[in-house]
């Protein structure tokens, strides 16, 4: 015990002189919550009506079995949407402290109320290997106490989940909880779709390597993997087979047909503060939040960034930040040095302010306005007029008053250095990344292709945002650049396969212990050869069982007792 607690004060000392926050400031202050946020409705919305597709009906009979589940399917087939659902309805009957929510970005784990995977795993950061992972979370009381109460994980955007990663997750929860069970006994519930965007790749001997998920602790993770197929965000026939066509990479002459006419209607087009600019590369979006920021009529506010200590943070005067600069700060999470505001502006959070109030990394809004400093916060020279930015956020409808935060790095090259970095949390984001989209739905996006820069998948999470075709706005297109990364395809057509062979060998049953603990799937033809196993490998004596059909429907009228 003692041991634990001495390395979880080491483990916190270390991480407080690696990455420091100024303190005590306060860089968010919400102005308001009630009156001029909420919508004055001339009448009261109709509740929206739910109704389930029979895919996502099998999810949830599984998932009130105790089932561990893959839930997968193309873009808006209702992933997301249903785990939210899941997680709440788990959470009725496990209780809030039971059930947790995540996934590998801040933006996705907040959609469903959660947390990023890492942060819920305690793991450190860049671990060499796996027992320096085990006595972080040795060391850490929280994340040692949220894998043994844990009774269900759900992890949503698997697909961006390294594989090395996956399985120590797994083997993590088999250490701390003392179990030799799989996941040691949570129950596991991931979405996502593989050929979406792949989890970013390894340099191995100047080679690119893809480490998905479902080449680690893959199939005994998960009792059933199903896959949705009725797209909920897009409604055209027309445009959904082309989104799956685009999906598997595999485009005919008439989908071809369809791109170039959406890419040729958007060949004059201007700039446009409504649309959404999606790009691979960081410099595009730069480039289009300049243009646009400068093209707005308001006058402009400008921040720049003080810096200090060695090297790293200079000061730029206006103009275009350099590509190998932004890269930097985008891989330091650091915001702007320069940073040009004005009244409509659009823009994003780069920092995570205010969970409970979902301000968080990746949250958008638009500038209502400015305030003047009245000493709530140090400015000093990042604006000579001492204002800051009223923001009101897309997701919860709140305005908030951002004030700056200072970063502090230390650096490990030849020799330690640190340097710190004030500036506003905040940059512009008419233009962005199709890796920061994911989840999202537009009404109208461009997605500019004119960079050589296209991984696995892009196209397809890019195109996928927008609801309509007509919404779709397209450059620098070509077919080379649809891409579905083969060893996904080849997952996938296994998939398929197992699903055919499962529906050949004719119904599942469940088989449980009386207290429907202890689940498991087998095929009828054969199912008391599968207890037998149950028994061996649980290593119990089981008096009861029943078995009921696994399709959710009718649980009642099939169930049944064996002695
Ligand atoms: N059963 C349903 N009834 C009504 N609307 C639904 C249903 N399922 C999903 N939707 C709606 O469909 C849209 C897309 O859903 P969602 O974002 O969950 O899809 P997704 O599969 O997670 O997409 P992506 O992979 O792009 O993140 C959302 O607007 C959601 O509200």
């Amino acid at each position: 015990m003692m041991g634990r607690k001495f390395l979880g004060y080491a483990i916190s000392v270390y991480r407080n002189y690696y990455t420091v926050r100024s303190k005590g400031d306060t860089n968010v202050e919400i102005l308001t919550n009630k009156s001029i946020n909420k919508p004055e409705f001339v009448a009261e919305p109709e509740p929206r009506m739910i109704r389930w597709s029979e895919e996502q009906e099998k999810v949830l009979g599984h998932v009130r079995r105790g089932h561990s589940v893959f839930i997968t399917g193309g873009a808006g087939t209702g992933k997301t949407f249903l785990l939210e659902h899941i997680i709440k309805m788990l959470k009725e009957s496990y209780g809030e402290s039971r059930v947790f929510a995540t996934a590998p970005t801040h933006i996705a784990a907040f959609r469903l109320g959660g947390q990023t995977l890492h942060s819920f795993s305690g793991m450190g950061v860049n671990n060499d290997n796996y027992y320096d992972d085990l006595s972080c979370v040795v060391g850490d009381e929280e994340a040692w106490r949220r894998w043994r109460m844990a009774a269900v994980l759900v992890i949503d955007e698997i697909n961006m989940v390294e594989g090395f990663f996956f399985r120590r997750l797994e083997c993590l929860a088999r250490d701390v909880r003392q179990s030799d069970e799989a996941w040691g006994g949570i129950q596991v519930i991931a979405s996502g779709d593989f050929l979406l965007l792949p989890p970013i790749p390894k340099e191995v001997l100047g080679k690119r390597f893809y480490d998905f998920a479902f080449e680690s602790s893959w199939e005994k993770s998960f009792d059933i993997q199903i896959e949705l197929t009725k797209n909920y965000r897009q409604s055209e026939e027309r445009f959904t087979k082309l989104l799956e066509n685009i999906r598997r990479a595999k485009m005919d002459s008439e989908d071809l047909h369809l791109l170039e006419q959406r890419a040729s209607a958007s060949a004059s087009a201007e700039l446009d503060p409504s649309v959404v600019y999606l790009y691979p590369r960081i410099q595009d979006a730069v480039d289009v939040n300049w243009e646009i920021v400068e093209s707005l009529p308001e006058e402009k506010v400008e921040y720049e960034a003080l810096g200090r200590g060695k090297g790293h943070y200079h000061i730029k005067k206006r103009g275009n930040p350099k590509y190998f600069w932004k890269k930097k700060q985008s891989r330091l999470g650091l915001s702007d040095d320069l940073l040009v505001l004005c009244k409509g502006a659009r823009v994003m959070l780069v920092e995570n302010l205010d969970v409970s109030n979902q301000l968080v990394n990746g949250a958008t809004g638009i500038v209502t306005g400015f305030m003047k400093n009245d000493g709530r916060c140090h400015i000093g020279k990042l604006n000579p007029d001492k204002l800051l930015p009223i923001v009101k956020f897309d997701s919860s409808g709140l305005e908030a008053v951002i004030q700056p935060i200072t970063k502090c790095m230390m650096h490990q090259k030849k020799v330690k250095t640190l340097s710190s970095k004030r500036q506003l949390p905040l940059t512009l984001a008419w233009g962005r990344l199709i890796h920061k989209c994911q989840g999202m739905s537009f009404d109208r996006v461009h997605v500019g292709l004119t960079s050589r820069v296209c991984e696995y998948g892009m196209v397809y999470a890019a195109i996928s945002r927008v609801t309509t075709l007509d919404g779709l706005h397209l450059s620098g297109f070509q077919p080379s650049k649809v891409k579905a990364h083969p060893r996904a395809l080849e997952f996938y057509e296994h998939f398929r396969q197992h699903q055919q062979e499962r529906e050949a060998a004719g119904d599942t049953i469940v088989v449980a212990d009386k207290n429907k603990q202890n689940l498991l799937s087998v095929s009828t033809s054969d199912w008391e050869k599968a207890i037998v196993e149950y028994k061996e490998l649980r290593k119990k004596e089981f008096k009861t069982f029943e078995y009921w059909d696994s399709d959710g429907s009718d649980e009642s009228g099939k169930q049944k007792v064996i002695t």
